[in-house]
């Protein structure tokens, strides 16, 4: 550290940087000013000049004057050392959060310091054994000798430390040596949970580098255990292909589990510059595009075929139903054509042509083959009413203004009667008909769903004015067959974090949102614990959406949030053929499982456990329990029992924020977050059976965990815990 032989180099090279970088801000500003000197003389008003210097000021001189002046504290975390295979000198590439260039930029030298995005940045976070390679466009690679990788501490433009660790290599080989290789990896995670997610630019691991490089039209999987930074690499993968793309921000989005986690992650985002991309949830992006907002019963279904009847809505079987009803509508509506005979029988429209009409095109939506007809027979009708109107006018014969006159009549009365009664389908009562077509639904015979059940559910709720969180998707495909989707927007990306909670229909409507099957889907089968929703498993997913499309899957089994101690703990939980999570650190202190008798000695014991975890330097605390109920009646409790508890929060279903602190909540809630100590509430054998839809609620609420976890018991342990 400071007595490494190059700290004095180093750290002249600090404040040789921090002075160019002043002279760049300098020139930067220079360069704006003369141009509005310029400018001054060229344009004639006030006003005019005011709009130049305001779009000046927006402009990318400006932008990167303040990056560079933001950057000034810390202008780079790292720096390589590479030549070129057949190039005589190393040239030294220093890494950053922006890249700081000077104004005309001949050579190498002239870039102070490179983007973490830049492409010659992936030597940082991949060179191993010397040698290392990147790729510029998708197009021509680079390969050469790395001599050297540092890592710097700079905090208020001082170097504080420097490494020359390199850890991966040596985490991966470790079996029996410390867990920690990589003192710059170990100060990052153990800084604590906070109140949001972090960014990692200054510790991007190999794999996860790969990852947020992959290019961008293609559906990029990442398969990985809890903590593993899926969400983390997904991020900061946006980040890259918005700043290596050009993309627009607008035309990118996260669809996240919750608004919670969506506040979770807001920190982030403008920390890695992606803040302007859209956020969503799925619920809120189906109101978009059903352009209504029912609402939305959030309980779980209470029955065995329930549960089966809402999974089941979640497959592409369901548009076989959709499609029979629709079909069966259009086909009705196609029997009852007639040939049309206006104006003293001038005019006809034969069943033939409006049948074409109808009938064009492959994939129309129903509505707008009605519509098709309608605006094909007014165009009919006006235009041979206009046609004797200039007849008449032109004083041909057999032309009047009488007749004139009453065909114009006849055209508009024609109008009002002829259309009233076509079968356009507006969304919701189109539903609960297909609900009720008792015939598409003996046709499609959905294996082990009991159709009564399903469709008489579905209707009582309607009636009662909702619906499901299980009927999102199969309305807004009805939506997409009836009206289509011209009034959606398209996305150059998607992101899609808790991948594995996302059905296949809404997989379909996501596909039918993007622009080029450019996806980011970031999930762990082991944390599917919905039991009536989500993916079964990724080549489902592979097979039944994104056959078609390029797609690239990766596992990281890497778990960087928890401790070793934790780690393995949680791994036991789940079974023996589910990938284990690796742990990369530890902290020598073992998870506490304990029996409390009665639920009011569990109550006591928290809160001496929540201020033990307080005195060991736990900001954030998580109290989790299995049901939401059992949060709700905690909650009120821990408020009742110890008011010194400062920064208590309740996590709901309808909450929509995340405030760090000590926080209780279910934990299909705590879904996404850590905590730097979490304190599980009950888990006893009649809250968690050995069962495996158990076994993930439980796989989940310990790896919430970074350095602390304490279970409470209430009556016998759970099985999954014991041995
Ligand atoms: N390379 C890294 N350097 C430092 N910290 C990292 C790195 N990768 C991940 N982390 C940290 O690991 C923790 C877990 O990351 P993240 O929440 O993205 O994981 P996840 O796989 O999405 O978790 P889960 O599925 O359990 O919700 C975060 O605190 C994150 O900052």
């Amino acid at each position: 550290m400071s007595n490494h032989p190059d700290f004095l180099h180093e750290q002249q090279h600090l404040s040789e940087t921090i002075k160019n970088m002043q002279q760049i801000i300098k020139d930067l500003e220079n360069d704006m000013d003369n141009r509005v000197h310029q400018i001054n003389k060229s344009l004639s008003t006030k006003d005019e000049v005011s709009a130049y210097v305001h779009s000046l000021m927006k402009s990318d001189h400006a932008r990167k004057a303040a990056d560079i002046a933001q950057a000034l504290d810390c202008p780079y975390f790292g720096r390589v050392d590479f030549r070129e295979d057949g190039a005589g000198t190393f040239d030294q590439y220093y890494i950053g959060r922006t890249k700081v260039a000077k104004l005309d930029i001949e050579s190498v030298r002239d870039i102070l310091v490179f983007d973490w995005r830049d492409p010659v940045s992936t030597i940082f976070y991949e060179a191993q054994d010397g040698r290392a390679s990147y790729e510029v466009l998708g197009r021509y690679t680079y390969t050469g000798d790395v001599s050297l990788k540092r890592q710097y501490k700079i905090e208020d433009r001082q170097l504080i430390s420097m490494s020359e660790d390199n850890i991966l290599s040596k985490i991966m080989s470790r079996q029996q040596e410390s867990l920690i290789a990589d003192p710059f990896l170990l100060e990052r995670l153990l800084q604590g949970a906070g109140d949001r997610l972090k960014d990692i630019v200054t510790s991007i691991r190999s794999e996860q580098n790969q990852i947020i490089r992959e290019p961008l039209n293609q559906v990029t999987i990442i398969q990985g255990v809890a903590g593993s930074g899926k969400t983390t690499i997904g991020l900061h993968r946006l980040s890259y292909l918005l700043y290596n793309e050009k993309l627009n921000p607008a035309k990118l989005v996260i669809v996240a589990p919750n608004k919670i986690f969506l506040d979770y992650i807001s920190d982030l985002l403008p920390e890695i510059d992606a803040q302007d991309v859209n956020q969503t949830t799925f619920p809120d992006m189906a109101a978009a595009i059903m352009q209504l907002a029912p609402v939305i019963s959030h309980t779980a279904p209470n029955s065995k075929e329930l549960a089966a009847a809402a999974r089941w809505k979640g497959t592409p079987e369901f548009i076989k139903v959709m499609n029979i009803f629709l079909e069966k509508r259009l086909e009705k509506f196609c029997l009852k054509l007639k040939a049309l005979s206006l104006f003293d029988n001038q005019l006809t429209i034969t069943r033939e042509q409006q049948l074409e009409k109808v009938l064009e095109g492959a994939s129309v939506p129903y509505n707008e083959r009605l519509q098709s007809l309608q605006k094909y027979i007014r165009f009919r009708l006006k235009n041979f009413v206009e046609v004797y109107e200039a007849r008449y006018k032109r004083g041909e014969a057999h032309a009047d203004e009488k007749t004139a006159a009453r065909y114009a009549a006849e055209s508009e009365a024609f109008d009002k009667k002829h259309f009233t009664k076509w079968p356009f389908l507006e969304l919701l009562p189109a539903y609960a008909e297909l609900m009720q077509d008792k015939a598409a639904w003996r046709k499609v015979k959905p294996p082990g769903v009991n159709v009564d059940i399903l469709t008489a559910h579905t209707l009582a709720n309607l009636e009662s004015g909702q619906v499901d969180r299980d009927d999102l998707a199969p309305l807004c495909y009805l939506k997409y067959l009836l009206d289509g989707f011209n009034h959606v927007e398209r996305f150059d990306h998607i992101a899609i974090d808790e991948g594995q909670d996302i059905n296949l229909l809404e997989y379909l409507i996501l596909l039918r949102l993007s622009r080029n099957t450019s996806f980011t889907i970031m999930g762990d089968m082991s944390q599917a614990i919905h039991t009536d929703r989500g993916l079964t498993s990724w080549q489902s997913l592979l097979k039944e959406v994104f056959a078609e499309a390029k797609c690239r899957y990766y596992e990281v089994n890497f778990s960087y949030r928890s401790a070793k101690e934790i780690v393995d703990l949680f791994n036991k939980v789940m079974p023996a053929d589910r990938s284990k999570a690796i742990p990369v650190y530890e902290i020598g202190r073992q998870p506490v499982i304990e029996e409390a008798p009665t639920a009011l000695t569990a109550l006591q014991r928290t809160i001496q456990t929540i201020e033990e975890f307080q005195s060991l330097g736990c900001k954030s605390i998580g109290i989790l329990t299995k049901a939401e109920a059992d949060s709700h009646k905690l909650y009120e409790g821990l408020q009742a029992a110890a008011a010194q508890l400062a920064n208590l929060h309740l996590i709901t279903s309808s909450e929509l924020s995340y405030h760090g602190g000590i926080t209780v909540a279910p934990i299909l809630l705590a879904k996404g977050l850590e905590f730097d100590g979490v304190i599980i509430w009950n888990a006893s054998d009649r809250k968690f059976t050995a069962d495996y839809q158990d076994a993930k609620l439980l796989y989940v609420a310990m790896s919430r965990a970074m350095y602390y976890l304490h279970i409470f018991h209430q009556g016998r342990l759970t099985p999954l815990l014991k041995g």
